[in-house]
């Protein structure tokens, strides 16, 4: 018998097309909100897909972020001194799960438990190293999320 391949969690979201669609529609209503809007009033207009660059880097797609982006240092630096509070980072949170829903990113257990993962893991980092005096390493690789102890169910 021969097993599945398991897909990577960027193929199993729909690869970087589904991913834009997911940033361009949570970075409409990040910037409307009244919590978290003022953080993005001068946000680079480039921003949604950039963040798009990074999670599919993340979740197994290609390494854009590293090559056109700059890699982690780049992404580290454009949160530091941002001073994130607990309330933002959890409206963040929100905002992208309501997101996700919106533009029907794949809904099953398993996917959204390894997605979720990977965003509570990495805007609890962003709080931090938001801080005021925070001393986050300054070079360190990009993450590579995979599906945890729940692979995708494929029957
Ligand atoms: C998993 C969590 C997060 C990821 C993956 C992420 C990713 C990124 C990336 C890749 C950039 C740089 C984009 C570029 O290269 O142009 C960025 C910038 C930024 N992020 Fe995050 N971020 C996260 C969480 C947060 C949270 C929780 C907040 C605040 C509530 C935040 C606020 C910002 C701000 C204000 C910028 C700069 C925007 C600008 O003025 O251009 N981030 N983020």
């Amino acid at each position: 018998m021969t097993e599945k391949a398991v897909p990577t969690l960027y193929e199993w979201a729909g690869g970087s097309e589904a991913l834009d669609r997911l940033t361009e529609t949570f970075y409409r209503s990040v910037v409307k909100d009244d919590l978290i809007g003022p953080l993005f009033a001068h946000m680079d207009p480039g921003h949604p897909r950039h963040v798009a660059m990074w999670l599919s880097e993340v979740f197994g797609g290609p390494d854009r972020y590293t090559k056109e982006r700059g890699g982690y240092p780049a992404m580290l630096r454009h949160h530091l001194g941002k001073a994130i509070t607990e309330p933002q980072r959890r409206r963040w949170v929100s905002l992208l799960m309501d997101a996700a829903d919106e533009v029907g990113l794949p809904d099953d257990p398993e996917f959204r438990a390894a997605f979720a993962g990977y965003i509570e893991w990495g805007t609890r980092l962003a709080r931090q190293n938001s801080q005021p005096g925070a001393e986050p390493p300054a070079q360190a690789p990009v993450p590579h999320w995979g599906w945890g102890v729940a692979p995708p169910y494929q029957p």
